[in-house]
């Protein structure tokens, strides 16, 4: 059972957008209902437009009755949540209109502060250093006071320095929560406990067992009316950077000493550190772009990436990155790593498949001419949970013993009947006001991520052709296929 969070004056900035009213709020009712905030918290919205407190609240409610889906709101806990929400209307890009705050928030000083304030940055990333310097003018970047950054962190490794350069003038890197949402997700998190919690993985977690690691994130979606930024930002930017790359982090790192931020992120960071880099003499060969052109998404019919609104007819960002990585270390010598992820695929599916090396002989070759590597099979969304894939035999008195390839399933809705799965935004709304650091990302990582991602797309610019085409609501170019099946391996699409 998670404990309640510290009490804490928590400041959303940019309170009336997308962000704001699809992600947190719902999230922090959520920690409401399940008694996780503390009675005397406060949330003090704050954004440009003209609100009365009344007709913030009403708003905030408005959203959620339509955003909760697998629910309806329950009205004691919203009488309970919308005491705590206050509103406080700030032109952000304005210094002068930061004592504003001061109404709302206690800015007296370190001792004297019995609500932490966590200024929860869900504003445009040009933001943030007026956002530091005006909060910094009103006494609100002392300790204890932490700062929530949303992604994107950044364009490349000199625009991402930049950010962390200006937070770090106000900020110390103890006060700084870097958020990636797949650090919040359950099976995300899931993943230490079967690496670390359970000896049949953890003894088999390296070259000498692996094959190779598959991390898919596929998504149904297209651009959903952010083409400006998703044109400038691309797949390898939006997904990869991050959430892709965490989860690598994770599936490949050492064991952490302990579960805490410090022993995490280091061992994070030597992965990140060894990424075999993919220049212009490996790009070609190791990596695929892809774009949508229009197509069925199930039964929908939906446009090319070219004709979304908004979009430019002459666009060459990919949607769709196939990839392949080494981590050159010992663990991992000679396994390669391979990453996809696009809009518009057949289903919304992030797994990770671990495939074992094949037995060294095969004795059963008189039912079974080659035997099936296993595979472990870690599902992180939807349909959360994990598979190992196995050889049984058939029963039967026949001569000859047949062999079937069979699945073990843990399903966790099944396993775990009663349990709602929170969504990562309650979480790692709950561990900032916990003060722990450890789902947040370091600055460093960040960085030695972009370094990597620079290196892709400098190469990729020095290549004469562009993404390949692909239809919506297929896996990507056929060239995502050939760059495993040049290694004679294949992604693991059932359809
Ligand atoms: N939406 C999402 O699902 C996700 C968003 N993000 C990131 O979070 C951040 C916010 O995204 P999103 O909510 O979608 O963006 P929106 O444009 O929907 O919301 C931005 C908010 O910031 C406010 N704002 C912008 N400029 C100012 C200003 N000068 N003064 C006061 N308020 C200002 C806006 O106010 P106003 O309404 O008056 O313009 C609005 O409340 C972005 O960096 C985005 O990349 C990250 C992950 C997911
Ligand atoms: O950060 C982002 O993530 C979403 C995918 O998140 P998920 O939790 O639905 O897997 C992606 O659609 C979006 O483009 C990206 O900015």
């Amino acid at each position: 059972m998670a404990s309640s969070a510290a009490c804490c004056d928590l400041i959303l900035f940019g309170s009336c957008g997308d962000l704001a009213r699809r992600k947190l709020l719902p999230a922090l009712y959520q920690l409401e209902k399940a008694g996780l905030l503390h009675s005397d918290t406060r949330i003090i919205g704050v954004a440009r437009e003209s609100l009365s407190l009344a007709e913030y609240r009403a708003k905030v409610g408005e959203d959620l009755r339509q955003l909760l889906t697998r629910e309806t709101l329950d009205e004691s806990v919203w009488q309970r949540f919308e005491k705590k929400l206050s509103y406080c209307e700030i032109e952000l890009s304005d210094l002068d209109q930061y004592e504003a705050l001061t109404e709302w928030v206690d800015t007296s000083g370190a001792s004297e502060h019995e609500r932490t304030p966590i200024c929860y940055f869900a504003t445009p990333p040009h933001l943030f250093a007026t956002l530091c310097k005006g909060l910094h003018s009103v006494g609100l970047t002392r300790e204890p006071t932490r700062v929530v950054l949303e992604k994107p962190l950044g364009q490349d490794l000199a625009s991402s320095q930049k950010i962390n350069r200006q937070v770090a003038e106000y900020f110390h890197e103890s006060q700084v929560y870097r958020i990636d949402h797949y650090l919040g997700k359950e099976t995300v998190l899931n993943l230490l406990a079967l690496r670390f919690a359970n000896s049949i993985f953890s003894d088999q977690w390296s070259h000498s067992t692996i094959d190779h690691i598959q991390i898919t994130a596929a998504e149904q979606v297209g651009v959903e009316g952010r083409w400006s930024y998703y044109d400038d930002a691309g797949q390898l930017r939006d997904m990869v950077q991050n959430h892709l790359l965490q989860v690598l982090s994770l599936i490949a790192m050492e064991p952490p000493t302990r579960l805490d931020t410090e022993s995490i992120r280091e061992e994070k960071l030597k992965v990140l550190r060894s990424l075999r880099p993919i220049d212009r003499d490996n790009v070609h060969d190791d990596t695929v772009r892809g774009q949508y052109t229009a197509g069925f998404v199930g039964d929908h019919k939906v446009p090319g990436y070219l004709e979304e609104e908004g979009a430019a007819t002459d666009s060459t960002t990919e949607t769709f990155v196939a990839l392949k990585t080494h981590i050159d270390n010992w663990r991992w010598s000679g396994v390669p790593f391979y990453l996809r992820t696009g809009k518009r695929m057949p289903h919304k599916r992030t797994e990770v498949v671990i495939t074992f090396k094949r037995q060294p002989h095969n004795i059963f070759y008189e039912t079974q001419s080659q035997l099936p590597p296993n595979r472990l099979i870690i599902r992180l969304q939807p349909d959360e949970g994990v598979e190992i894939q196995m050889m049984n035999k058939v029963p039967g008195l026949g001569k000859q013993m047949q062999l079937k390839p069979t699945t073990l399933d843990l399903s966790f809705y099944e396993t775990f009947e009663n349990k709602r799965i929170a969504d990562a935004y309650e979480r790692l709304l709950l561990e900032a006001m916990q003060g722990n650091q450890y789902l947040f990302v370091a600055r460093e990582e960040v960085e030695h991520a972009w370094r990597w991602i620079d290196g892709i797309r400098a190469a990729w610019q020095q290549l004469p052709e562009g993404p390949k085409t692909y239809q919506a609501g297929t896996w990507g170019p056929t060239a995502a296929v050939t760059l495993m099946a040049q290694d004679g391996r294949e992604w693991d699409d059932e359809d």
